[in-house]
Formats: structure tokens, C-alpha cells, sequence
């Protein structure tokens, strides 16, 4: 360390302005904490609410970057260690060591790092006795930065592995592209609102505020004319016109399911699962519709009446299960159901890093039940001649396509139409499936 340096002071130059005063080992603490959490079934976000403000962002980039890399760092520690260590301690190596990682956004001088991971560890009596490892380790770390170079090839047995079987199974050839693309930050996405501004107007007020955007390919384009990549994620507030309604944020996989569905004006519609609102609002922004939202979760429905209302736009939201008709179907038929069903999101693993901590190999058969579940339902609620669009954030055939064939062998008054099929996740998009059907 330069001796003009203060002893125990952060560097802090890529560190959002926010977060200047909070030092790291409280952010090394606080992480460490958030993942010790998910071993209790608590996500990422639940864990953030109650963090003091000042730390959540950082926060949230380290235990990010934590977990997307999650493998490699595994990999990097158990070099150096003997005797894995209990839960807390492992937990706090790993996001000290995520500094380490050359595409970190978390940048500090490795000294720092090694000091403040161990005056972190002297914040818990779990961590505590382990403040001479830890600092062992890192100093190791930091004495062999090509290990934390490599191909995802070589981390393959520190990942989860039911997760690595399952994409193995089913991606043969794509497996190791899937594990691969999940280390990277995904795109950030907006979707312009053209109920209220062009995508062209909206391109301009970015430019007047110098906030960078991506061309997209026109292929995706196509299938997504409403969306815009921001080159750098940025809080939704400092955007233009956010409480005016003009964008929402979604991935540009997602803005493909509204253009898939055959729509007319005034078309009675049916969005099955409906929150946060992503697809209801889309919906409304391309078509006048007499649109249902139903949700099964009562905390979630309050997410779609926002988005909704922020966006100028009208739904009648409900709360019911879709697995059973009675709790809320009055026996109109709809025109066209959209069915954005529960499943693994393994698809968007990367957005939502804590998905493989929390997901067990068990659940898939549960979720491939309520899928059958609701699918059979949203069969019996369309009417004739009416479209049904299936959607999943999952990357598994039994989420996917099987799905879409039982429900091709359980109705004969169905046909199916071209659609998308599966999208695994890339560098423009998460990972979708998408399949269309028309009741005879
Ligand atoms: C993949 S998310 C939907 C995302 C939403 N379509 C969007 O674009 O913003 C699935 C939603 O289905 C809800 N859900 C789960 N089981 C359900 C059920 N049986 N009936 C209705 N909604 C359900 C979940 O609470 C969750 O909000």
C-alpha cells in the first residue's frame, strides 16, 4: 500500500457515490450474511430490505458477483484450504475473494481487501475464530491471480451438480455455453411505453443525457421493436420520464411474448400469471384490451396495480389460483390466454443469481404438476378459435417442450402453431420458451 494512504481505507473509486463512508468490511460482512441466509431458504431480495440503505447496492454487486462466479471461487479457495470450513466462513471468503475476479466491478487494492475481510470477520463470533484462514487465503489469493483465470470447463465439479446433469441432459452440445453465459451481467433492457412516446423520441432523450445505449441485431428488433439496451445499468429514477410512464424495464426475451399472441381490439384476454406486470402491460401498451391479470399471490398483485397505474393503463387484476377454476373464473370465455407459468427460472440465472442456492433437483416435479395443472385449465377457459401462448424462464424440456406435448396428446380440439420454441439464454437475451396454440 502507498504509505500517503490512510490504513483502513476503502478505495472507493468505483464505488457508486452512495456508498462513500460505508466501509468494506461492512459490506464483506453484510454479503457474507445475505448468502449465509439463502441456507434458510431467504432470498437475495428478501435479505436486502433489511440491510441499512447506504449498503445496498454494494451489497447487492458483491453478492452478485459472488455467485455468478461462484464455481471459480470455490475453486480458487479449496486451492489453499484443507479442512472446509463452516458455512459462515466459507461465505465470507468467497465475496472477499470475488474482488480478486479481473471483471470484479468491485474494485480494491488487494491489501485493503485482505485487512478489511479480517476486521470483518472479527464482526461475528461465527467468523471470528477464523480471522488467521482467512487472511491465509487471501493473501494466496492475491499471490495467484491466474487462478482466477480459466475456462468455466475447469469448474465444472464446484458447481451445483444437479444443475450441471440436468443442462448436461438436456443441452448437450449448449451446456457448457449455458454455465458460461451465466457468469456475465445481463443486458439491461428497457421497453418504451409507445402509448405515450416513440421508440425514436425516447432514443433522444437519452442522447440529450448522454446515456448510452446498444444497437440491437434487427432480428431481435423485430421481435422486440419497443426494446432499447442501456450500455451501463443505471437506478430507473435517473431515466427520463420514469414517473411519467414512458419505459419499463425488461429483458428483451421477455417483450417477445406480447407479439407472439394474435390480438384485435377489444379482444377478451387472459394474462394467467400476471405479476410483476411485465406481460399485462406490454399487452395494453400494443392492443386495447379487455384484459384480465390473475395472480396467485396476494403481495405480488399490488407489484401489477403499480406498474399498471405508472403506465397509464387499465386491467382488471384478481387474485386466484390458476390451478383451480372456481376460485375465480365467473365462466366467460376469453379470446387468447397468456400463460407465463411458474418454473425452475433457470433461464435467467444470471438476473437472479441466488436461483441455483435456493432451487433443489426435487422441485421439478412439483412445478411440472402445476404446469400440467394450469395449462389444462387455461385449455378450458378459451374459446373456440381463441390462441393460448405458453411461456416459461426455463431452459429444461420438462418445462418446455414436454409440456407442450402432453398438452398436444391431452385435447384434440388443438392446434399447434410456429412459435419460438426454446431460447436458451445468450448475449441478448435470457433464456425463454415459447409455444402457441389454437383451439379448433
Ligand atoms: C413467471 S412469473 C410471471 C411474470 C409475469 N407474467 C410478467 O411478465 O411480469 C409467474 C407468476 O405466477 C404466479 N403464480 C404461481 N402460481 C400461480 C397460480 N397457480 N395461479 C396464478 N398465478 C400463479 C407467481 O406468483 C408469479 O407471480
Amino acid at each position: 500500500m502507498n504509505k500517503t494512504t490512510p490504513p483502513k481505507k476503502t478505495e472507493l473509486s468505483n464505488v457508486p457515490n452512495e456508498l462513500k463512508g460505508a466501509n468494506l468490511s461492512q459490506i464483506l460482512q453484510h454479503s457474507a450474511i445475505a448468502l449465509n441466509a439463502l441456507e434458510t431458504g431467504m432470498t437475495l431480495t428478501e435479505s436486502f430490505v433489511n440491510l441499512p440503505k447506504e449498503l445496498r447496492s454494494a451489497v447487492q454487486s458483491f453478492t452478485f458477483t459472488t455467485l455468478r462466479h461462484k464455481a471459480r471461487l470455490l475453486h480458487v479457495i479449496y486451492e489453499f484450504i484443507t479442512k472446509e470450513p463452516e458455512i459462515e466462513v466459507e461465505n465470507l471468503l468467497l465475496v472477499a475473494a470475488s474482488v480478486l475476479l479481473p471483471d470484479s466491478p468491485n474494485k480494491y487494492n488487494s491489501h485493503t481487501l485482505v485487512n478489511e475481510a479480517v476486521n470483518a470477520a472479527t464482526l461475528s463470533t461465527k467468523t471470528q475464530y477464523a480471522k488467521g484462514l482467512i487472511n491465509a487465503v487471501l493473501r494466496r489469493c492475491v499471490e495467484n491471480p491466474n487462478l482466477f483465470i480459466g475456462p468455466v470447463r475447469d469448474d465444472v465439479e464446484y458447481f451445483q451438480q444437479w444443475w450441471v446433469k440436468r443442462l448436461k441432459k438436456a443441452h448437450p452440445k449448449d451446456w457448457l455455453n449455458i454455465l458460461d453465459t451465466n457468469l456475465h451481467e445481463p443486458g439491461f433492457y428497457l421497453r418504451v411505453n409507445t402509448t405515450k412516446i416513440t421508440r425514436r423520441e425516447y432514443l433522444d432523450l437519452l442522447e440529450n443525457q448522454a446515456i448510452e445505449t446498444i444497437e440491437i441485431p434487427k432480428v431481435y428488433l423485430k421481435l422486440a421493436p419497443q426494446a432499447i439496451r442501456l450500455a451501463h445499468s443505471i437506478q430507473v429514477q435517473q431515466l427520463p420520464g420514469y414517473d411519467q410512464g414512458y419505459f419499463s424495464i425488461q429483458d428483451l426475451g421477455a417483450q417477445f411474448a406480447a407479439h407472439l399472441l394474435p390480438l384485435k381490439k377489444d379482444l377478451r384476454v387472459l394474462d394467467a400469471c400476471s405479476a410483476p406486470g411485465g406481460k399485462t402491460t406490454h399487452l395494453l401498451e400494443l392492443t386495447q384490451l379487455d384484459l384480465t391479470s390473475l395472480e396467485l399471490d396476494p403481495s405480488r398483485i399490488l407489484r401489477v396495480q403499480e406498474n399498471l397505474s405508472r403506465l397509464d393503463l387499465a386491467s382488471n387484476v384478481i387474485q386466484g389460483d390458476a390451478c383451480d377454476l372456481k376460485s375465480w373464473w365467473n365462466g366467460q370465455y376469453f379470446d387468447a390466454v397468456l400463460a407465463d407459468v411458474p418454473c425452475s427460472a433457470s433461464g435467467i440465472v444470471r438476473r437472479h443469481p441466488d436461483i441455483l442456492e435456493l432451487r433443489r433437483d426435487e422441485d421439478f416435479q412439483q412445478l411440472s404438476i402445476t404446469q400440467k395443472k394450469i395449462l389444462g385449465n387455461l385449455w378450458e377457459v378459451l374459446k373456440p378459435g381463441g390462441f393460448l401462448l405458453y411461456v416459461t424462464c426455463s431452459v429444461f424440456p420438462e418445462e418446455g417442450e414436454n409440456q407442450c406435448q402432453w398438452l398436444m396428446r391431452t385435447y384434440s380440439d388443438i392446434v399447434r402453431l410456429d412459435c419460438l420454441g426454446q431460447l436458451l439464454p445468450n448475449q441478448w437475451h435470457d433464456g425463454f420458451f415459447y409455444g402457441l396454440f389454437q383451439k379448433k
